[in-house]
C-alpha cells in the first residue's frame, strides 16, 4: 500500500503583508512595545502554519523567527539566552544589531543564498547550558494552530551550529558536549507528543564534511537513543551521501535540485541509483524547488516516479530547501508579472505543488503533468556561448603599469561604498512616481536634489572619493533589472535578506539587453557638483545574477555573460562621461562542493573582466565584496584584475585582510572600518584603532596611500542621524592616523598625490572602447 506523505522544511517569515517587518521596525523605532511585537510575531507564524495546513501539507515545519533562526538556537549552547520573553528582547536585538558598547555578532551569507545568518559564537570554552523553552513554546503554539499530528519542530543541528561558528577550535569535543543538550530537547519534545523532529544540517552539503562522519554518527546515535523519530534535513546542494544514509535516524530529507539555473539538478538521484537507500529509513524527496520561482510540478512528479521504482512505496514529498528563499504568495501581485508565458509559483503555490505531486504519483499519472516549457523563454538559450575575443577580457595595460596613471590619494583616503540613507522622503517620492502623482521630470528633480545633498554632505565631511548616493535605486539589483531587457519584476515578491530587510529579486525571462545608459545621468549630475572624484556605481554581473531569479533554459554562465556585455557598454559610457573610478560589485555564488568551484570561478571572474576590461588604464576599477569569506578564493580575487578591492571587514576582526596580507595581495584595499548593519555610531578612538590595525597585519607593507578607509558596505539602511557622526568620526580617525604616521616619519608615499581631473574625452571613447564594447 503506497504511503506518499507531504512535508515542508521552512516557510517565509515575513507575513503575507510584511507584518513581521513592520512590527520589528516599529519596535526598534519605539512606536511599538515588546508585547505588540511578540503578538504580531505570533500572528504571522500562526498564519503561515495554518496556510500550510489548508494546502494539505501533512507534516508542517514550525518555522518562525524574530530575526534569524541561527541566533535563536544559541540558548542551547551556553551563549546568552535568546528571547525567553519580552524582557530579553533587548539582549537578543543587541546580539543581532549591536547596542551601545556591545558590537553586533558577526553576520554571514547563508550557504550560497542571499540570506544572511548571525554567526554562532562558540569555542572550546562553550559550556552548553540548555534552555529550550523558546522552541518548546513555539511547538505548543504550533500544535494549537495545526494539531499535534502535523506540527513538526525544526531546529538547527549541532554540526551546523558548530560549522557556522568562526575560528579554529576543537569542534569534535564540543559536538560531544552539545549532544546531551540536544538529547534533552528531544526528550522534552517527545513529552509534547510531536510526531518527529526536523534537525537541519545543511553544513553536511559542504566539501570536507566527510571529516564529520564519525563525530556525527556518535552524536546522532546518542540522539536516536531518545526514541523520537529524527528527520535530518540537508539542503542547498546534494550531500555527502554515502555516510549520511548510514546515520541512525528515521528519515533524511534531501535536496534533489541544487542551484537554480540550467545547471539545475543535484546528484542526489544519481547517488540513490548508485548506492541505494536504506529500507529502514524514509526519504524526504526535496523535488519542489525551494529557491526558484518557476512552477514545474511535472518535473517533480517524474522525479518521484523514478525514485519510486528504486525505493518502493514509502516516500515523502518536500521542497528542496526552505521556502524562505521565495516570495510569499503570487496572489499578492495585483498585476501578475506581465508577459510571462511560463507559470510562476511562490511559497503558497509551491505548497500546492508539493501536495499535487504526491497526488499525481499516487494516481500513477505523473506523466500527465506538463513540465515547465523551456522553449517558451524568449531568445535562444542565452544567445551564447559564442567565443568572445580574448582581448575583451583583458585591460589594455597590466595593473602595475596602469595604477600610476590613475588618481593618487593621500594616506588612508576616505570613501564610502555607494548608497546613502534611503529616507522615507525618497521612498515616498518613488511611490508617488509609481502611482503617477509625480511625473518623470518631477521625480528626477527630487532625486537630483538628493544627489546634491549627498555631494554637499561628503564635501563638508572631507571625504576624499565621493559617490552620488544611489537615491534613485530601490535596490542595487532590482534597479538594473528594471532598466534591462529580458527581466521582469514583482510588486510584492519580497524575500528576506537579513532581519527585517527584504529584497525583490527580479526575474530573468529572456535574453538580457541594454537599451541605453542606466547610470550616466546620475554620475554626471554628481560629478558636476564637485572637483573631487565621484565613483560611477554599477552592480557587477555575477551579483545581479545571484540576486535575481535566473531563467531555467540557460546556464548561469550564459546569463552572467549577457549581463557583463550590458554592463560593459555602461562602463564605456561612464568613462566617456569622464568617470575615472568605477565600482562594480562581485558576489560569489561559489558552489558548496570544491570540485565545482574552479569552473564557477572561471566564468564568474570572466564575467567581471568582460564587464570592466574596456576601461582605459586611467580608469580605476573598484570592486566591493561584502559578507562572504573569500580566503579560499584569493587567486580568483586577484584574477578579477580590479584596481581597488573594498571589503566587509569590521565584524570579522581583520580575518580577510590578514589573509590578503598573507598572500601579498598587491592592489589597493579598502577594509571596512565599521559595521553598517548596526545603529551604533563608532567613536574616533575605536576607528583609529581599526585603521592602525591594518598596518599591524602588514597590509600592502604599510603603504597607507593604498589603504582606503570606508564603512563595511552601503549606508542605505541607516538614518542620517547615524551616518553623519559615523562618517565624521571615520574621517577624523583617518586624519589622526595620517598625522601619527607623518609625525613618526613613516609617511613615504611611493608617488606624489595628484589632483583629480575628470576626463573630458569623447575622442578617447572611440579609441579605447567603442570597438570592443559596441561590436560584441
Ligand atoms: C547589499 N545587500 C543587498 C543584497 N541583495 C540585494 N538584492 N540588495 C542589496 O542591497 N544582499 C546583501 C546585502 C544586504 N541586504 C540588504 C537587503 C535589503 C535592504 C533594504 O533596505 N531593503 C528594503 C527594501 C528596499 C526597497 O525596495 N524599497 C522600495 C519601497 C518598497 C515599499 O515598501 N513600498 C511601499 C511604500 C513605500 C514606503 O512607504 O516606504 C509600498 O509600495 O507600499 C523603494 O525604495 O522603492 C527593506 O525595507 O527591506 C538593505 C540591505
Ligand atoms: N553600492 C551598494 C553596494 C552594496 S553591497 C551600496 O552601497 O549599497
Ligand atoms: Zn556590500
Amino acid at each position: 500500500m503506497a504511503t506518499i506523505s507531504t512535508c515542508t522544511i521552512g516557510f517565509p517569515r515575513i507575513g503575507s503583508n510584511r507584518e513581521m517587518k513592520k512590527a520589528l521596525e516599529a519596535y526598534w523605532a519605539g512606536s511599538n512595545d515588546a508585547q505588540a511585537l511578540l503578538q504580531a510575531a505570533a500572528g504571522v507564524e500562526a498564519d503561515a502554519w495554518r496556510c500550510q495546513a489548508r494546502a494539505g501539507i501533512q507534516l508542517i515545519a514550525l518555522d518562525s523567527t524574530l530575526y534569524d533562526h541561527a541566533l535563536q538556537e544559541r540558548s542551547a549552547t551556553g551563549a546568552p539566552a535568546a528571547v525567553p520573553g519580552a524582557a530579553a528582547l533587548p539582549v537578543y536585538f543587541a546580539m543581532a544589531r549591536g547596542a551601545e558598547g556591545a558590537p553586533a555578532c558577526d553576520m554571514s551569507k547563508h550557504f550560497d543564498s542571499n540570506y544572511h545568518h548571525i554567526v554562532p559564537e562558540l569555542d572550546e570554552q562553550s559550556e552548553p547550558r540548555p534552555d529550550w523553552s523558546l522552541l518548546l513554546d513555539r511547538v505548543k503554539r504550533g500544535q494549537e494552530a495545526v494539531g499535534r499530528e502535523r506540527a513538526v519542530p525544526m531546529v538547527v543541528g549541532p554540526s551546523t551550529l558548530l560549522g557556522l561558528a568562526r575560528g579554529s577550535f576543537d569542534r569534535s569535543s564540543l559536538l560531544a558536549r552539545l549532544a546531551p543538550a540536544y538529547a534533552q530537547l528531544l526528550r522534552q519534545l517527545a513529552e509534547l507528543g510531536v510526531p518527529e523532529v526536523q534537525i537541519h544540517e545543511p553544513i553536511l552539503t559542504m566539501s570536507g564534511s566527510e571529516g564529520l562522519a564519525a563525530d556525527c554518527a556518535a552524536c546522532y546515535a546518542e540522539l536516536a537513543a531518545v526514541g523520537l523519530p529524527i528527520n535530518i534535513v540537508v539542503a542547498y546542494d546534494d550531500e555527502t551521501y554515502k555516510w549520511l544514509v548510514e546515520l541512525p535516524v528515521a528519515a533524511l530529507s534531501l535536496d534533489f535540485l541544487g542551484v537554480p539555473g540550467a545547471e539545475y539538478g543535484s546528484s542526489t538521484a544519481q547517488h540513490i541509483a548508485k548506492h541505494g537507500f536504506p529500507k529502514s529509513k524514509r526519504l524526504g524527496a526535496g523535488v519542489i524547488d525551494g529557491r526558484g520561482i518557476w512552477a514545474d510540478q511535472g518535473q517533480a512528479a517524474r522525479l518521484v516516479a523514478s525514485l519510486r521504482a528504486l525505493l518502493g512505496e514509502e516516500q515523502r514529498i518536500a521542497t528542496s530547501t526552505s521556502l524562505q528563499h521565495v516570495p510569499y504568495d503570487l496572489a499578492a501581485e495585483e498585476v501578475p508579472p506581465a508577459g510571462l508565458a511560463r507559470p510562476l509559483a511562490f511559497a503558497v503555490q509551491k505548497l500546492g505543488e508539493v501536495v499535487g505531486t504526491a497526488a499525481a504519483v499516487l494516481g500513477a499519472a505523473p506523466g500527465a503533468i506538463p513540465a515547465l516549457d523551456l522553449a517558451a523563454f524568449t531568445g535562444a538559450p542565452g544567445g551564447a556561448p559564442r567565443e568572445l575575443p580574448a582581448d575583451m577580457f583583458r585591460r589594455p595595460e597590466p595593473y602595475a603599469e596602469r595604477r600610476p596613471k590613475q588618481v593618487q590619494y593621500p594616506p588612508f583616503p576616505t570613501t564610502t561604498i555607494g548608497s546613502f540613507p534611503q529616507t522615507p522622503a525618497i521612498r515616498r517620492s518613488r511611490l508617488a512616481f509609481k502611482k503617477g502623482r509625480l511625473s518623470q521630470e518631477q521625480y528626477r528633480e527630487k532625486m537630483a536634489g538628493e544627489i546634491g545633498l549627498c555631494i554637499g554632505v561628503q564635501e563638508a565631511l572631507g571625504l576624499d572619493v565621493l559617490v552620488h548616493g544611489e537615491p534613485e535605486r530601490s535596490d542595487m539589483v532590482e534597479y538594473f533589472g528594471l532598466k534591462l531587457g529580458g527581466y521582469h519584476f514583482t510588486e510584492q515578491g519580497w524575500v528576506q535578506s537579513y532581519g527585517s530587510r527584504y529584497v525583490r529579486p527580479p526575474i530573468v525571462t529572456g535574453d538580457i539587453s541594454r537599451s541605453g545608459p542606466m547610470t550616466v545621468h546620475e554620475y554626471e549630475l554628481a560629478q558636476g557638483l564637485t572637483s573631487k572624484p565621484v565613483k560611477g556605481m554599477l552592480t557587477g554581473p555575477v551579483t545581479i545574477l545571484q540576486w535575481s531569479f535566473p531563467r531555467r533554459d540557460a546556464t548561469r554562465r550564459q546569463q552572467a555573460e549577457q549581463l557583463a556585455l550590458a554592463l560593459r557598454d555602461e562602463v564605456a559610457d561612464l568613462q566617456a562621461a569622464g568617470c575615472r573610478v568605477d565600482e562594480p560589485a562581485l558576489r560569489e555564488g561559489l558552489p558548496l562542493k570544491a570540485g565545482r568551484r574552479d569552473e564557477y570561478l572561471r566564468w564568474a571572474v570572466g564575467a567581471f573582466r568582460l564587464a570592466t576590461a574596456c576601461a582605459m588604464p586611467e580608469v580605476q576599477v573598484v570592486t566591493h565584496l561584502c559578507y562572504s569569506d573569500f580566503a579560499d578564493i584569493m587567486p580568483a580575487i586577484e584574477a578579477m584584475d580590479a584596481d581597488v578591492l573594498t571589503i566587509e571587514n569590521s565584524r570579522s576582526g581583520n580575518e580577510m585582510i590578514a589573509a590578503l596580507a598573507g598572500t601579498g595581495y598587491p592592489r589597493d584595499v579598502g577594509p571596512g572600518v565599521y559595521d553598517v548593519h548596526s545603529p551604533v555610531v563608532p567613536t574616533v578612538g575605536w576607528l583609529a584603532d581599526r585603521i592602525r590595525s591594518f598596518l599591524e597585519v602588514g597590509l600592502l607593507e604599510g603603504d597607507a596611500c593604498r589603504i582606503h578607509v570606508n564603512p563595511d558596505c552601503g549606508l542605505k539602511t541607516r538614518r542620517w542621524e547615524e551616518v553623519l557622526p559615523s562618517l565624521r568620526n571615520m574621517v577624523a580617525a583617518a586624519h589622526l592616523v595620517r598625522a601619527e604616521l607623518a609625525a613618526a616619519d613613516r609617511l613615504r608615499p611611493r608617488r606624489p598625490t595628484t589632483p583629480y581631473k575628470p576626463h573630458s574625452g569623447a575622442a578617447q571613447r572611440s579609441a579605447s572602447c567603442a570597438a570592443p564594447c559596441c561590436a560584441p
